[in-house]
């Protein structure tokens, strides 16, 4: 019986040589946030040499790339990636995602963003039928805290601090409890819209373009459209 942190390595794994095919000495990797990705650094340094490098979502990624010798690079100096490669708290069947458990949302959508391909690695436990049983993380600006939970619990939720914690851009977290997300494209647009919003962990408008989901008979891979 593989544990939860055996199947991380198995997906983690998986998705380097899903990827090794497609790296050239030019390319730079979109890289994540998280205990998926950490073994995900992990795996693909024995490989650093056939890729030019990656732009990270967050301090904590960049430091573990650069202590395994991989170049990071700046987003602002790339102007493509075909990759992007990061792990999620919860995805649905048509690979909506629920992200932010690690606080890096903001960063991991506009590295995302500028991506050709998401590829998402996740462990079985992590694909769910409706979003929500997993608290929606938002990134609010610290002095729009009170006014962006007040309009979060008129849409149905149960918004609560994460006490103690700053993103790496120096904001707030509030985590959302008690939502059933079954339009999660039209609740991210409607959240993205409350003034104070950095960003909302809802990653639907923008999904998924590859999921590898490890289980304990091997991986398995969806693609949009489903398959
Ligand atoms: O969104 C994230 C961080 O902001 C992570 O991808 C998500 O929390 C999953 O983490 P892990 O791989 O440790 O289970």
């Amino acid at each position: 019986m593989l544990t939860q942190s055996d199947l991380k390595r198995q997906v983690a794994e998986a998705a380097v040589q899903f990827i090794l095919p497609e790296l050239t000495p030019e390319t730079v990797l979109g890289v994540g946030t998280g205990s998926t990705v950490d073994l995900f650094i992990e795996a693909i340094t024995p490989y650093k040499n056939r890729f030019l490098g990656a732009v990270s979502s967050s301090e904590r990624s960049s430091a573990r790339l650069a202590e395994a010798g991989i170049r990071v690079f700046d987003l602002n100096d790339v102007a493509s990636m075909p990759w992007y490669v990061d792990g999620a708290d919860e995805v649905d069947h048509g690979l909506n995602m629920i992200k932010g458990g690690g606080g890096a949302l903001t960063r991991e959508k506009i590295v995302a963003s500028v991506a050709e391909q998401f590829l998402c690695i996740v462990d079985e436990s992590k694909l769910v039928q409706t979003l929500g049983a997993y608290p929606l993380p938002i990134e609010v600006i610290p002095m729009a805290r009170e006014v962006v939970s007040r309009r979060l619990a008129g849409l149905g939720g149960e918004p609560a601090l994460r006490e103690g914690f700053l993103t790496d851009n120096g904001c707030q977290i509030v985590d959302v409890a008690g939502l059933q997300i079954t339009a999660p494209a039209d609740l991210e647009g409607l959240i993205n819209d409350i003034p104070g919003v950095v960003s909302c962990g809802l990653f639907a408008l923008a999904g998924a373009d590859v999921l590898l989901v490890s289980t304990q008979s091997g991986v398995r891979r969806l693609n949009l459209p489903l398959s």
